[in-house]
């Protein structure tokens, strides 16, 4: 039984994932891998299961009905990984735009003492490739709002590529998590920090995909635009870390 797991969660990505599963199991580490798949209608599923034969006992699948976010994707995948007690738990976008290279990076860096490790793209400049103009100002400046709003000293606040030693999803509640886009990726920051927790940023190249189409909505946008007001607010009312 390997200590690390990857979750990727998946919408229509039938154009990404096979190649991304090969690649996740070429590296020079054993990693297991899980991917919770919304119902997508383009097949991405059969793809995994055709596969699940192939890599049986390292690959597996978590189907759930319908496009629910990439947030409750994660929350689903990281019970699924504490119950079976993997040491390691990885986030991962399936199309290629954290390199799965840096795993290896992202691992070690818990293993050298922090307890969860962020892919960053803002640690050294700004690490973006292939994104339009306007996609980095906004995510760039969305970190620079988010650390103004939080006072949380991470410059990528948003950044989808993580690794969390076991202990800080156990200690998370994570049926607290309230928010389900990319609002999730700066509360589960947040809530791991305010729980004492050493979190440490790794600098990565960040790769735009070149095949299907970003699940970015102006609803996401809005949810974490408000969500960071909202998570600020119940921090001086002492209600974070609730979990
Ligand atoms: N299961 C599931 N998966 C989803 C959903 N929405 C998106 N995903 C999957 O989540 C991953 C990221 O989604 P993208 O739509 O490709 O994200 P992006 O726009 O490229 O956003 C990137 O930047 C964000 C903000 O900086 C990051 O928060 C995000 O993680 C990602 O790295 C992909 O594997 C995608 O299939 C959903 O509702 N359900």
């Amino acid at each position: 039984m390997p200590d690390s797991i990857i979750i990727i969660p998946t919408y229509n990505e039938k154009e990404n994932i096979e190649r991304m599963i090969r690649k996740v199991f070429s590296l020079p580490h054993d990693f297991h891998l899980l991917v919770i798949d919304d119902g997508s209608p383009d097949g991405t599923p059969l793809i995994v299961k055709r596969l699940q034969s192939e890599y049986e006992g390292r690959l597996f699948i978590e189907e759930r009905a319908g496009k629910q976010g990439l947030g409750t994707a994660y929350i689903h995948g990281f019970k699924w990984c504490i119950a079976r007690s993997y040491d390691y738990i990885f986030e991962m976008d399936a199309d290629f735009s954290h390199n799965p290279d840096d795993l290896l990076r992202l691992r070690q860096a818990c293993i050298d003492g922090a307890d969860s490790a962020i892919g960053s793209r803002y640690i050294n400049g700004v690490n973006v490739v292939n994104w339009p103009m306007s996609r980095v100002l906004m995510s760039y400046f969305a970190s620079v709002y988010v650390r103004f709003i939080t006072g949380m000293n991470i410059q990528d606040a948003t950044a989808g590529f993580m690794c969390y030693k076991r202990k800080v999803l156990e200690t998370v509640k994570l049926d607290k998590i309230k928010f389900v886009g990319y609002a999730f990726q700066i509360e589960m920051k947040y809530t791991t920090i305010k729980h004492g927790f050493k979190v440490i940023e790794i600098p990565i190249i960040f790769t735009d995909r070149t095949a299907g189409t970003s699940k970015m909505s102006t609803r996401i946008f809005r949810e974490a635009f408000l969500g960071v007001i909202q998570m600020k607010i119940n921090s001086i009312f002492r209600k974070y870390p609730e979990g």
